[in-house]
């Protein structure tokens, strides 16, 4: 395995792992979207939301974007958007949230396996991004509609793990919208349902949006690497910064 992948420590039966790609081969492959829902378990779901909320209350996460509230610039106080911390896993007091992310891990190399010959949906994939855990603070904070990757910056597959218990969307709200390219008006709804994860392609293929939570709402978010893509981003970038950073005089 590539040494940014965890050993899978925990032996979630490998029958349930095939099944659970097989899944995210084919969803994907038609639709762009895949849900898995009870992915972990009720057991081990509820550890890594204990994990997230007791770094929550330590005041790990950091204020996220800025979204100045409907009253525009006459009314200075913006309401907060999503709040964040990021983590790789192997932190003390994140052995749940490390074994959420060697699971993740396994479902999307084993699929990049299974799918023709190390390639899902033309995709090599070679690294991810650290996790992301977003809190959406309730009282109306929202993610407006954007894309996660709309300038081939090498990340081809988002996964977000959902960790909240008893959502009531009606009353709670924090639907995640998203706009899949070609599905004409039809859009996909989806509840942010503890123990649930949601895959979906990157790209513009997928803009999506936050809608208005009235409940404290938790996420976990990593994004894969797609190797190709990334090396082009990385050489792009470098090449900016060699301009940037040329000499006056050369
Ligand atoms: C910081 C950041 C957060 C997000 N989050 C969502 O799209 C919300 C998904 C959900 O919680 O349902 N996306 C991007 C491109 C950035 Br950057
Ligand atoms: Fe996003």
């Amino acid at each position: 395995l590539p040494p940014f992948l965890h050993r899978n420590r925990n032996n979630l039966d490998e029958r349930i792992i095939d099944q659970i790609c097989r899944n995210v081969i084919t969803d994907m492959d038609q639709y762009g979207v895949c849900v898995v829902d009870t992915f972990l378990g009720a057991e081990k779901g509820m550890a890594v939301l204990n994990e997230v909320l007791n770094m929550y209350s330590a005041g790990l996460f950091k204020d996220g974007q800025l979204v100045s509230n409907k009253a525009g610039a006459s009314d200075l106080k913006t309401i907060r958007g999503d709040q964040i911390t990021w983590l790789d896993g192997k932190e003390k007091q994140c052995q749940n949230i490390g074994m959420l992310i060697s699971q993740v891990d396994a479902i999307i190399m084993r699929a990049n396996k299974m799918y023709n010959n190390g390639r899902i949906g033309n995709y090599t994939i070679n690294g991810r991004t650290k996790a992301m855990v977003a809190c959406y603070p309730g009282y109306g904070s929202h993610y407006v509609k954007h894309v996660d990757n709309p300038n081939r910056d090498g990340r081809c597959i988002t996964a977000i793990y959902y960790l909240n218990k008893d959502w009531d969307i009606k009353k709670n709200g924090g639907l995640l919208r998203i706009f899949p390219e070609g599905w004409r008006d039809q859009v996909a709804d989806i509840e942010p349902l503890f123990d649930r994860i949601l895959f979906f392609w990157s790209d513009r293929r997928n803009p999506h949006e936050v809608q208005p939570a009235y409940k404290t709402r938790y996420a976990i978010t990593l994004w894969y690497f797609d190797a190709e893509e990334r090396n082009q981003a990385c050489r792009r970038y470098q090449r900016e910064r060699e301009m940037h950073n040329q000499p006056k005089n050369s």
